[in-house]
């Protein structure tokens, strides 16, 4: 089997004050493979992707080892990572419209990131295979920002993302601005560039209904730590932990019209306020003392994946 392109061990990230987003986060990305980092908002997966692209908060700190292609990104300087971010690894942002100058016509946009990597030559021409490669039609390739619908933007920001040929894509919430239309045809669109273009993709998502089956595999991450890892088929069909079987169970695709939207009860603590031991048992139907009071060994679950739950011990 390939080395992996990615390799991520025991990441944390402190913000200060003895507050922690990211507490001890092992995983590894090939070529060619989509991950889905799935939790709810404040589990650390923002976190994670900026520290991948050294990106942090000012306040924040990332520590372990951050390996891409052998390359840890941890020990880089800012002008080393400068020349990383954009070309080897590129992230897609949640929110298109902010993310998007609104001065600047759609195809200039394009051609930013190749020519602030010295990439001038061709630069047009790279710039419109990538647009026509995310389906956006011609007639919006001088248009204004403001002038294209939410998934138009976010097909630019990923024409943008893949201007220079990462090898690295993130994409954090990636449809969380559009509509479920838009949403399913991006998240196809991601998908079908990964498996096309051998990229990595990390794919960042609260909505485990919406992007579990684009992915190869899913991490479920919650309180800074990984709850479960495994291939995405094993794993929504047979979910091991409480707490994605919690996600699972409030997916918003199963409520039905004029329903409440399912939601998991009670609220995700913030960073620096979890109890010592696994981090969903306040909010665990089948928590006790023990989960409160010592963190979990891992448990292997089906052929391929692992579950950090007290309960899943023989
Ligand atoms: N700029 C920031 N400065 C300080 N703390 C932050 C900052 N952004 C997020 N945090 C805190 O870091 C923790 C992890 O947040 P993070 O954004 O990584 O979660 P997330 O899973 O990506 O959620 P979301 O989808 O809402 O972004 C949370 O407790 C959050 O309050």
């Amino acid at each position: 089997m390939s080395l992996p392109l990615l390799l991520v061990e025991d990441l944390r990230v402190s913000l200060g004050n003895g507050r922690a987003a990211v507490r001890g986060l092992d995983f590894e990305l090939r070529a060619g493979e989509t991950l889905a980092l799935i939790g709810e908002s404040g589990s650390g997966k923002s976190m994670t992707a900026l520290a991948l692209m050294g990106l942090l908060p000012e306040a924040a700190r990332a520590r372990g080892r951050l390996l891409l292609a052998g390359e840890d990104l941890l020990k880089l300087n800012e002008a080393a990572l400068c020349k990383q971010r954009g070309r080897r690894i590129a992230l897609v942002p949640q929110e298109p419209l902010s993310a998007l100058n609104p001065l600047q016509r759609v195809l200039h946009q394009v051609m930013l990131p190749l020519r602030m990597h010295g990439l001038t030559d061709g630069a047009e021409q790279r710039a419109r295979e990538v647009l026509a490669r995310v389906g956006l039609p011609e007639s919006r390739w001088r248009a204004w920002p403001h002038e294209l619908s939410g998934g138009q933007r976010q097909r630019v920001l990923i024409a943008q993302a893949l201007a220079c040929g990462p090898s690295l894509l993130i994409a954090d919430e990636p449809t969380s601005a559009l509509d479920p239309a838009s949403q399913r045809q991006v998240l196809d669109l991601l998908a079908e560039l990964g498996r096309e273009q051998g990229l990595a993709l990390l794919l960042i998502s609260h909505d485990l209904g919406l992007v579990a089956r684009r992915a190869d595999r899913l991490l479920v991450m919650y309180g800074g730590r990984i709850m479960e890892q495994g291939l995405a088929s094993e794993l929504l069909s047979a979910p091991a932990h409480p707490y994605t079987q919690a996600l699972l169970a409030a997916r918003p695709g199963l409520a039905t019209r004029g329903q409440v939207l399912p939601a998991i009860p009670g609220q995700v603590p913030a960073a620096g306020q979890w109890p010592r031991g696994c981090p969903f048992a306040g909010r665990c139907a089948l928590g006790d003392q023990r989960c409160i009071d010592e963190a979990p060994p891992r448990a292997l679950v089906g052929a391929h994946g692992s579950a950090d739950c007290w309960r899943l011990q023989a």
